[in-house]
């Protein structure tokens, strides 16, 4: 510890001529034993042990009833042992055929096959540039994906009215979509989209993938908002 801050401070008071040289120079110091250095020796160095509080020697230690410090073997002592001979190989508590075939047994519950969907849900195979990138591309591209001009009011009976492939429109969470030009990039087939078709697909929607955003994924295809029936 002496040693490295005898370095250190030589390293410092070196600087300045060290700046005008054209080579960094290492100027070695010798330690020395300064008997005034409060440095703790190198036989604790290694020691992480915090200081004991207060001080074993402080008159507060003296004066009070705190108890001495106890030494290792004096604290609790360590609890006892597992018996190794009473450990018997497999899962403990489950069935008959995973305890004799022993320690790396798959847990019974990973043995079990998985459970089978209500309803069979499968990704379609989409077309070369149908993928998630080339829909990305296409809403960003400025082409007008809606049909119309500007966002206008749909009541269901206009709804209803876009119900063709060409022509089709959903309504999700109170917004009005164009879904035809995303027909050939919905995951799910175009069959499954066009089910949506000139009618409200909030809750087949919600129901298929909650966690799929819409509003995202159609922003540009945003036709209008769905309204009441004008009385
Ligand atoms: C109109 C708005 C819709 C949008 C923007 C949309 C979007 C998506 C997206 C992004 C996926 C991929 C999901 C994933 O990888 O996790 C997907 C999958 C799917 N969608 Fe849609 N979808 C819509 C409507 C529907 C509707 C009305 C149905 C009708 C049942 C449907 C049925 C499916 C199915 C079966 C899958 C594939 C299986 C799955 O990913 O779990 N989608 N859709």
């Amino acid at each position: 510890m002496a040693a490295l801050r005898n370095w250190l401070w030589s390293g410092l008071s070196a600087a300045p001529a060290q700046s005008e040289s054209d080579a960094p120079r290492l100027e070695v110091v010798e330690p020395q034993d300064d008997s005034d250095d409060e440095t703790v020796k190198d036989e604790h160095s290694d020691d992480d042990r915090p200081p004991a509080f207060p001080s074993p020697a402080s008159a507060q230690r003296a004066s009070s009833s705190i108890p001495t410090i106890l030494t290792d073997c004096e604290l609790m002592p360590p609890p006892p042992q597992p018996s190794l001979a009473a450990r018997k190989p497999g899962i403990s508590g489950s069935g008959t055929k995973s305890s004799s075939s022993g320690l790396l047994a798959l847990p019974p519950s990973t043995t079990k096959p998985p459970l089978k969907p209500s309803r069979k849900r499968d990704k379609v195979a989409l077309a070369p540039g149908y993928g998630p990138l080339d829909w990305a591309k296409l809403k960003s591209s400025g082409q007008n994906l809606r049909g119309v001009d500007a966002l206008v009011r749909v009541p269901p009976s206009e709804l209803k009215k876009h119900n063709k492939r060409e022509d089709a429109w959903t309504a999700i969470n109170g917004k009005v979509y164009n879904i035809s030009h995303y027909l050939p990039f919905h995951p799910g087939g175009e069959k499954e989209l066009m089910r949506v078709a000139g009618r409200d697909g909030t809750k087949l929607f919600m129901l298929t993938h909650a966690w799929v955003n819409a509003d995202f994924m159609l922003d540009s295809c945003m036709v209008g908002f769905l309204t009441a029936e004008p009385s």
